[in-house]
């Protein structure tokens, strides 16, 4: 006995409800038995209303119900609840023998002080990135041909032609929709090039205003020009000397900047703003466009002669919606890579959200893949990512994409979705939710109850 049975009670009831802990005590089956006030007060629960609940019903990402099962304790694991990461400890309960259950805790609740360490701790998980990424990749092109995902005809295609065309000097051509991986394909052809352990520089012709474009090219000697920096600046051309450039947008690059690259790539030289001196540069083009050149030529937009020049070799990429057989393992390999930087635990797709993601369009691409999984996860409770959780501009088109599925399922979806907008726009309170959905109050629980809402 560690104290005195005089003030067990005592004891037990100021470290329970007087600390700034968060306890929640699960039996066997993982049915809430207690949690403390601090802890309904942090996930905004009544006690009398999760009492005898499954804890996963309750609590985010919560493994109580696991332990009370397995016996095997966890110490310090990183919990995400709330949009903070958590420490919490889980103990299994033994009674004369048996597993009876587990005790929980969560180290800091929501408190400022931990906010702060938090965001702190953010801070150091992506500096810790930034130094692996410029740790395995000095030069600055971090992805190889290994991190594309997808095994259909077309993607095995332009990995093959990758293989084939990287080694040389032969400007490569990328053209493909926003978000298709035209910046991961030309890292993957640096990398498998003799030139991969040099640099690898981007220029977005795109994000850089006209007048600068020319001075970030090209460098310019100190004072070129007013509101030049006076030791003058290098431009990404020397940069990228002995490298690879790669201009992203290139049809948004001006006529003017057009000739000057021409130039350099015709005569292997460039002029440096302010000097009248011209240096020799070696670099490799790729450029990536999601516009058609061509039709640029034809509104005198884009020079033709550049356009052979920087199209020696041409990779097109296909849009996702063109290689549906990819789309499985590239949510599961990007859901993957996100849970890993957020620390929260989602591990899968349901069958109706994997059969949405087949039928969708995907205009924006992997990255749109991508944003909507992230999104996804900060929004789910759960360890699986249902429809409900996608963003509220994807809903609109559940209801088209929906086939391969029984008329059971849509309906219940559907049901469950008009529940889910109507509770959220009368903010909760379930009597006007079942009033705009025309319903009544116990045919509205039922249903509620139906769908775990
Ligand atoms: N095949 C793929 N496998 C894995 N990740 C991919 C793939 N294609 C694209 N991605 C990821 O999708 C995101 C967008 O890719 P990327 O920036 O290369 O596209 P992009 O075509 O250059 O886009 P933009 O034209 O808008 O610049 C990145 O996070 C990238 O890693």
């Amino acid at each position: 006995m560690l104290f005195n049975n005089t003030y067990r009670e005592e004891i037990i009831e100021a470290v329970f409800e007087k600390t700034n802990f968060c306890f929640v005590v699960v039996n066997e089956q993982g049915l809430i038995t207690y949690l403390n006030k601090n802890y309904c007060d942090f996930i905004e629960v009544q006690l009398k209303d999760v009492l005898g609940k499954h804890v996963a019903d309750v609590i985010e990402n919560t493994r109580m119900h696991i332990v009370a099962q397995t016996g095997k304790e966890e110490i310090a694991d990183l919990q995400y609840i709330k949009g903070n990461h958590m420490i919490a400890n889980r103990i299994p309960l033994f009674a004369h023998g048996k597993l009876v259950g587990a005790v929980g805790t969560v180290l800091y609740k929501d408190t400022e002080e931990w906010k702060k360490m938090n965001s702190h701790i953010k801070d150091l998980l992506m500096e810790i990135e930034n130094y692996q990424k410029k740790l395995s990749n000095p030069r600055g092109a971090s992805y190889s041909l290994q991190d594309v995902v997808g095994s259909s005809v077309q993607i095995n295609e332009i990995k093959e032609k990758i293989k084939k065309v990287s080694s040389g000097d032969a400007s490569i051509l990328l053209e493909g929709g926003s978000g298709t991986g035209k910046e991961l394909f030309a890292h993957s052809i640096h990398n498998l090039s003799e030139r991969s352990a040099k640099p690898f520089i981007k220029v977005n012709c795109a994000a850089i205003p006209m007048e600068l474009l020319e001075s970030e090219l090209f460098g310019y000697e100190g004072g070129a020009f007013t509101g030049a920096k006076k030791e003058g600046k290098l431009g990404k051309f020397q940069l990228a000397d002995g490298g690879t450039l790669f201009l992203d947008e290139i049809g948004d690059m001006p006529i003017n900047a057009q000739v000057k690259i021409l130039r350099a790539l015709q005569e292997g030289e460039i002029e440096v703003i302010g000097t009248e001196r011209t240096q020799k540069i070696d670099v490799r083009i790729i450029s990536a466009t999601n516009q058609s050149i061509e039709k640029l030529i034809k509104e005198n937009r884009f020079r033709e002669d550049l356009y052979y020049r920087i199209n020696v070799i041409s990779i097109k990429i296909p849009s996702l919606k063109e290689r549906v057989e990819d789309i499985r393992v590239t949510a599961k390999f990007l859901l993957d890579k996100i849970t890993q930087g957020t620390g929260k635990r989602v591990i899968s797709f349901s069958d109706s959200v994997m059969q949405f993601f087949m039928h969708y369009d995907w205009p924006g691409n992997v990255r749109e893949l991508e944003n909507v999984i992230e999104s996804a996860v900060h929004l789910t409770n759960t360890e699986i990512i249902e429809l409900k959780d996608l963003p509220d501009h994807m809903q609109q088109s559940l209801y088209i994409t929906e086939e391969g599925m029984g008329l059971k399922e849509i309906m219940a979806n559907a049901e469950k979705q008009a529940i889910t907008g109507a509770i959220s726009q009368s903010n909760g309170d379930k009597i006007s939710a079942a009033g705009l959905l025309g319903i009544s109050k116990s045919s509205f629980y039922e249903k509620a109850k139906k769908y775990d809402l």
